[in-house]
């Protein structure tokens, strides 16, 4: 007689797998090659920026009480006493009508407190010397970037598990981390169990299919920040699966194997796990597809048995792996992105389980929309390649139709949330 399974809630299957979820060890790269890796040291401010009062513009920089009677019809002139480009420091600190012709970036003269661009000045040339007249009144700290107005020395800006993006890196250059400590990215084991697969390169022979699981996993596991170890595929039997399994475990961080974690005479994954003595945390979960996606684990060690079947080995990993190795990259929000939006299609099956309906977000008239995928069945491969999110729709509910607000998790972004 087959075990009866009772199924746990999603919720309390998430809650399951983070209470064995661990943290990251940090590394140092070149800031040559961080990109999307997410910090493992949290970022503050070295120094004020701007570290000296600076120009914005092309001008001259002047004393604004030399300015003051100055009008259309009343042009007051200045003596140009010296030039300065960006990265070069003034000399001459500004008397009475002197004027320093400075560039964009320079350093402010001292005795300057402001800048007047080179189209409102007219310039002169008499017995060897430069000068420039202004026909209008500056103000004190007109056109001047002052030391520190963007950032002070010592502000956080950026907390640990921030991914690296084009910006963040401007940062850390702007600081000087020419090395920066990053998170370590976990090594994901993936075996793909199934005397029925082949591989990609292999001609299709009658009854058997090719191994798309693990490649699609392979690289739900790039996307999530992790380093995926293909190990390959294991045939249905018992003792080379095993030897298999407890030897890959010595060298990854995490485990994943698809399929055979149902209750077919060939789901060998129960025996394993027993054999292994691992704790199994759940066998059963009330959610469609992935419903027997199974959790077990050995010391601090995960393994994943998300199902065989294509969408529930993907809904498997995105629901209960990522947010493990969202967690292990430092990420606080280690949850998928959940948005309300408006169903744009008519779903009327029944939802006896919580159901993640593979669908992705179009943007209309102001409106977020939840478009459907294509067919919604746990075997079904094709459908995974438009979905970009998971449809939420409760247990016990069923009839939805088109215009109803419903909630979606997204995919891949990268922000996430803090709960699930
Ligand atoms: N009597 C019952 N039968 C099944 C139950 C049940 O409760 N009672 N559970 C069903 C559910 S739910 C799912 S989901 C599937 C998944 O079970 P397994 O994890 O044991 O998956 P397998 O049996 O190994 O394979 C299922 C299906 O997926 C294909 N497959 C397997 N590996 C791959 C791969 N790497 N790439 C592509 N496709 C793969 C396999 O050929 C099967 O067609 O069990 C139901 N059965
Ligand atoms: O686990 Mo299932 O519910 O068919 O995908
Ligand atoms: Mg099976």
């Amino acid at each position: 007689m087959v075990e009866r399974r009772i199924p746990i809630a999603v919720q309390e299957a998430v809650n399951k797998v983070m209470e064995h979820r661990i943290t990251g060890e940090r590394e140092k790269v070149s800031i040559l090659n961080c990109n999307n890796r997410r910090l493992a040291e949290k970022i503050s401010a070295k120094h004020n920026i701007p570290s000296f009062d600076k120009s914005p513009y092309d001008g001259f920089a002047v004393r604004s009480e030399d300015t003051q009677n100055a009008s259309s019809d009343n042009p007051v002139e200045f003596e140009v006493v010296e030039h300065i480009g960006a990265g070069q420091l003034p000399t001459k600190t500004l008397k009475v009508n002197q004027a320093t012709r400075i560039m964009t970036g320079a350093k402010i003269p001292s005795g300057a407190d402001c800048v007047a661009m080179f189209e409102v000045c007219q310039t002169s040339d008499r017995n060897n010397k430069q000068y420039m007249s202004l026909k209008r009144k500056m103000a004190a700290g007109q056109n001047i970037i002052k030391e520190g107005s963007e950032v002070k020395n010592g502000e956080l800006l950026l907390p640990e598990g921030t991914i690296i993006n084009p910006g963040v890196k401007a940062i850390l250059a702007t600081f000087g981390y020419n090395q920066v400590e990053v998170a370590r990215k976990p090594v994901i084991g993936v075996l793909a169990t199934g005397t029925e697969l082949l591989e990609v390169d292999q001609e299709l022979v009658p009854g058997k299919i090719r191994n798309s699981n693990a490649y699609m996993i392979a690289s739900q596991i790039e996307q999530a920040g992790g380093i995926c170890k293909y190990y390959g595929k294991l045939a249905d039997e018992f003792d080379p699966s095993y030897k298999k399994i407890k030897d890959v475990l010595e060298e990854v961080d995490i485990l994943i194997t698809t399929g055979g974690v149902s209750v077919g005479d060939f789901d060998l994954m129960p025996d394993i796990y027993a054999e292994l003595e691992a704790e199994v945390l759940f066998n059963k979960v009330a959610m469609r597809p992935g419903s027997v996606t199974t959790v077990a684990v050995k010391g601090n060690q995960l393994l994943f048995g998300l199902s065989g079947n294509p969408s529930a080995c993907y809904v498997g990993f995105e629901l209960f792996v990522r947010p493990v190795i969202q967690h292990y990259l430092f990420n606080n929000n280690p949850y998928l992105k959940r948005i309300k939006a408006t169903l744009a299609a008519d779903f009327p099956k029944p939802n006896p389980f919580t159901r993640f309906v593979r669908s992705y977000i179009t943007y209309e008239n102001g409106m977020v929309n939840v478009q459907l995928a294509g067919m919604d069945k746990s075997n079904v491969v094709t459908s995974l390649a438009h979905t970009t999110c998971f449809m939420v729709l409760p247990g016990g509910t069923r009839g939805f139709k088109s215009g109803d607000q419903v909630e979606a998790l997204l995919l891949n972004d990268p922000i996430g949330q803090g709960e699930f």
